[in-house]
């Protein structure tokens, strides 16, 4: 549906290069909602604004419907532009227009008759909740309800992409959550394929299906969302993922449980039917160690059940060695060296 291959953008900036976006390749297919998470400059709007050319590669395709969007004559362009609604973090909509107005107002740059307009704006409003409102004015809207007119806007010519730039970032955690369940709805009931840029991993994990994490231009990791959570490989990543998991234990109670020499703490990670799993009490049974739960927390991920401990055992090295070689046939396990890790 949208690819990127060996795409780079260099913007030069008062007689210097910036590379925005390099080297990146990635495919989005149909149907899915794929987030692509940094932090602020690591290339994300640039990867974006690539997709309707609002942004021209210096190298690489941008292919989207099968179509190289370089090669596309200005009509064309327009046309594909119409295929692609896009909502923003700041709404960008027409203080001095109605609700109605705002979302009408694709329609008649796109040139359809009156009554259509009044049927399709009338079920988008009712579609994300705004039927109420139609004749208020933006300023007269809470951000999420800004946020809905932007949606129902960028859906007003009936797109099969919705591309959105931290569109949730500029709500409070409730307000995202109801934005977020929105664009969900959006997938599954319009099908429309969504590609959105964040700096929230929780976003990431309440509506993505997959996920690539950029940093300095580049995709450093990339993959499904249930994957990313239960193995990153790139220390960037396992920052986002703390961010939402609160898996870190304090330095200071870190410090304390190494007091003991004859303990060792490691992280266990469970997934899908471990969870269910007693691994803890057999090791407790058939090898001479003490268990300690010291922090542990399971959620769910793309309908999968994700745990993660953090335990204590306590016991002569050789017994914990073969309770860890036990506990390894099930689960991810590894040594917890800093508070960090
Ligand atoms: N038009 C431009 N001219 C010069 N440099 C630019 C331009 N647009 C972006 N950049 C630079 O490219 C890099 C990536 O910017 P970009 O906005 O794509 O990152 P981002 O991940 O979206 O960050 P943010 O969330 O802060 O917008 C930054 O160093 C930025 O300063």
């Amino acid at each position: 549906m949208i690819k990127f291959e060996g795409v780079s953008k260099v913007f030069q900036s008062k007689g210097r290069e910036v590379a925005a976006v390099q080297d990146v390749s990635l495919s989005i297919e149909k149907g899915e909602i794929f987030g692509v998470i940094g932090f602020s400059g690591a290339g994300k709007s640039t990867l974006l604004r690539l997709v309707n050319l609002l942004e021209r590669p210096t190298t690489g395709k941008v292919i989207v419907n099968d179509q190289e969007n370089l090669s596309l004559t200005e009509k064309e362009l327009r046309m594909m532009r119409q295929r692609i609604g896009m909502i923003f973090q700041t709404f960008n909509l027409f203080n001095s227009r109605t609700v109605f107005g705002n979302v009408a107002y694709p329609l008649k740059l796109a040139k359809v008759p009156k009554q259509e307009i009044n049927r399709r704006v009338t079920e988008l409003l009712q579609f994300v909740g705004l039927a109420d409102k139609a004749k208020y004015y933006p300023e007269q809207l809470s951000g999420g309800q800004k946020q809905r007119v932007g949606i129902a806007r960028a859906l007003a010519t009936s797109p099969d992409i919705l591309i959105c730039d931290e569109a949730t970032s500029a709500l409070d955690p409730e307000t995202t959550s109801d934005i977020l369940n929105l664009l969900k709805k959006v997938n599954e009931e319009y099908n429309v394929t969504i590609l959105l840029i964040t700096h929230e991993m929780q976003v990431i994990r309440n509506i993505c299906d997959r996920v690539a994490v950029m940093e300095n231009g580049r995709v450093i990791e990339e993959g499904s969302v249930f994957d990313i959570f239960t193995n990153p490989k790139t220390q960037t990543t396992k920052n986002f993922i703390s961010s939402v998991l609160n898996d870190k234990i304090s330095s200071k109670l870190f410090e304390k449980l190494r007091s003991n020499p004859s303990s060792r703490l490691y992280r266990l990670v469970f997934t899908g039917e471990e969870t269910s799993k007693p691994l803890l009490s057999d090791i407790a049974k058939s090898y001479q160690v003490d268990v300690n739960i010291i922090y542990g927390n399971i959620s769910e991920l793309q309908e999968v059940l994700f745990g993660q401990l953090i335990v204590e055992l306590q016991g002569t090295d050789h017994e914990v060695d073969k309770a860890v070689k036990h506990l390894e046939r099930f689960v991810q396990i590894k040594e917890v060296t800093t508070h960090a890790s």
